[in-house]
């Protein structure tokens, strides 16, 4: 019998996780002076997988469509209320997402839950529309040079293609790019005002190498925050250098709400030469479970937590 690893963190009871006090406003006013405080109506962290698309783009070997629908059906039926399911890219390009019709007719829906497809341009959008997708995501990224190599295309063609529609926003590099190294956080800003200014309802800052330290993501986060309100934000952390449970809980701490995140660590970028995958999903959530856990002052009654946790 296949017994669905994710069940054992009872999914379905943690989409939503309630923040402890350690994120009240009171506790945080003497931290963070500039960035908008995590306040009682927004006390849950949503969590948005990203397996079935950033996680398998980057796999050598061809996954059979049928494998990536079971993916996503076993990721629904585990109660995670968002699932990228695929990407509307060109198959020269990125030859494993070539099957995106494939998938999004093979996947059974719930309506609880949203399928975003990543659409790079016009011709991804108008199949994704005739794939039956609801929501798609568009990306820029904060390298011009990323940009190039990624898209084919400068930044601004790439926030130009995609005008006029209400989606969710992804911004690359937001660290640090493998082609220009150090990005500056106003770059960062800047596309994700753009992205902001097209009607995004959500804009996902992306760590695609996994180079950032909670510092620096704290720093571009408070830039970002200026010109995009903290509500609208998501982070989205690559592991590479194990840094990225410490650079969510500094997001959090900034006020982010929304948290990307692969099943089983799954991911990396054909265009990131040497970055790794996603935050694992099930990472994050034995990390909040830690968390809340140690705020409750008891331990965890997660045996997968803490098993991942010993390990650490
Ligand atoms: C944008 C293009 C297409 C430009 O690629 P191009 O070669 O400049 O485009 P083109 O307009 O010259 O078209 C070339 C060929 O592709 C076809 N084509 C054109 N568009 C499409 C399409 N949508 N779907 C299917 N086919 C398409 C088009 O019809 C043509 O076919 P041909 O005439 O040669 O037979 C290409 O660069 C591309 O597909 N790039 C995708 C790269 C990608 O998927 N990267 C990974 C996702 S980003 C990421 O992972 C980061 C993120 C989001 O997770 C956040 C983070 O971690 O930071």
């Amino acid at each position: 019998m296949f017994l669905n690893p994710l069940s054992t963190f009872s999914l379905r009871s943690s989409l939503r996780f309630r923040l402890p006090r350690a994120f009240s406003t009171t506790r945080r006013v003497s931290k963070a002076k500039t960035l908008p405080s995590a306040d009682a109506s927004r006390p849950f962290v949503k969590i948005v997988e990203v397996g079935p698309r950033d996680g398998l783009q980057n796999e050598k070997t061809l996954i059979p469509a049928a494998v990536k629908i079971s993916l996503i059906n076993q990721l629904t039926d585990a109660g995670l209320p968002v699932v990228e399911a695929t990407s509307f890219v060109s198959p020269k390009w990125v030859p494993q997402m070539g099957d995106a019709k494939q998938v999004m007719a093979g996947i059974t829906r719930s309506p609880n839950v949203s399928y975003p497809v990543l659409t790079p341009n016009t011709k991804g959008l108008e199949a994704a529309i005739a794939a039956g997708a609801e929501e798609v995501a568009i990306f820029g990224a904060a390298s011009e040079s990323f940009s190039q190599k990624n898209i084919n295309c400068s930044i601004a063609e790439s926030i130009q293609e995609q005008a006029g529609l209400r989606v969710r926003g992804y911004v690359s590099c937001v660290v640090g790019c493998p082609y220009e190294g150090k990005i500056d956080p106003q770059a960062v800003a800047d596309v994700a005002g753009r992205l902001a200014a097209l009607g995004c309802y959500e804009i996902s800052l992306g760590d695609t190498i996994g180079v950032g330290r909670p510092s620096e993501i704290r720093a571009m986060i408070e830039a970002v925050s200026k010109t995009v309100p903290v509500e609208k934000l998501a982070i989205h952390c690559h592991d590479t250098y194990g840094q990225a449970l410490a650079n969510i809980y500094a997001s959090l701490e900034a006020g982010i709400r929304v948290v990307d995140s692969s099943v089983a660590g799954l991911g990396g970028c054909p265009y990131a030469k040497g970055a790794t995958g996603n935050v694992a999903t099930e990472d994050v959530l034995a990390g909040i479970g830690q968390w809340i856990s140690n705020e409750l002052g008891r331990p965890t009654g997660s045996r997968v937590g803490r098993a991942l946790l010993a390990k650490k």
